[in-house]
C-alpha cells in the first residue's frame, strides 16, 4: 500500500505518549499518512471529528492513537467496568481489525481493557466476559450493541457503563446510500 507520507510523528502540535511513539516505531510506521496528520490533532483537543478518506489511507490509527492518550488523559482513571471509548462499525470484519489494531496499541496499557462485541457468537459470553473483565474501551458492530444494552436482567449495565464515554467513533458511517438516500 503505498501511504502518501505527511510529516513525522515528532512533528504533530501535541505529543504523543512514549509507549505509543514506540509501538509505531516497533510497526515502522516513521510517518504519518494525511488522514492521520489532520484527525489526530483534532481529536486529541477533543474536537468533534469528520472525515472521510478512500480506504486503506489509515483511518484506524487516526481514532486509535487519540482515544488511547485521551483515555490516558482523563484526570479521573476510569474503573473496570466503565467505558470511555465506543467505536461502532457496521460489520464484524471491521470491528475484528479495529480491535487487533487498539489490542497492539494498548499491550504497552495493561491499565486498559477492551471488549469486541459482534454478532456471531452467544450474546451471553459477551455479557460475562464483561462482566467478568469489564471494558474501557468497546468495539462493535450495531446488533450486538443494542443487545448488550439490553441486558441488564442479566446483570450488565451497559447505559451505567457509558456514562464515563469520552470518546464516540462512528465508522464507516457514510456510505453513498446514505449520502443519496
Ligand atoms: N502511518 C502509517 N504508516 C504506514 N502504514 C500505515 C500507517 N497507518 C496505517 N497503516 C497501514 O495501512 C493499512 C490501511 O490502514 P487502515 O486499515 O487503517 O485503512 P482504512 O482507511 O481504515 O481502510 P478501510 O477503509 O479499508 O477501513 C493498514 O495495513 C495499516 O497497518
Amino acid at each position: 500500500m503505498d501511504n502518501t507520507t505527511e510529516g513525522r510523528w515528532d512533528s504533530l502540535p501535541v505529543k504523543l505518549n512514549d509507549a505509543i511513539l514506540q509501538t509505531l516505531d516497533e510497526l515502522k510506521f516513521t510517518h504519518m499518512t494525511p488522514v492521520q496528520a489532520a484527525c489526530i490533532p483534532l481529536f486529541m483537543s477533543n474536537k468533534d471529528v469528520a472525515a472521510e478518506a478512500v480506504t486503506g489511507s489509515g483511518k484506524t490509527l487516526a481514532f486509535v492513537i487519540p482515544i488511547v492518550e485521551l483515555l490516558l488523559k482523563r484526570e479521573e482513571k476510569l474503573k473496570k467496568m466503565q467505558v470511555g471509548a465506543l467505536v461502532v462499525t457496521p460489520t464484524r470484519e471491521l470491528a475484528l481489525q479495529i480491535s487487533e489494531v487498539m489490542e497492539h496499541f494498548i499491550q504497552k496499557f495493561p491499565q486498559f481493557t477492551q471488549i469486541l462485541l459482534i454478532g456471531g457468537t452467544n450474546p451471553i459470553d459477551d455479557v460475562e466476559k464483561f462482566k467478568d473483565q469489564g471494558a474501557n474501551i468497546v468495539i462493535a458492530t450495531p446488533g450486538r450493541l443494542e443487545d448488550m444494552f439490553r441486558r441488564k436482567a442479566d446483570g450488565l449495565d451497559l447505559a451505567g457503563s457509558v456514562r464515563s464515554l469520552d470518546v464516540l467513533v462512528l465508522d464507516e458511517f457514510f456510505c453513498d446510500c446514505c449520502k443519496n438516500p
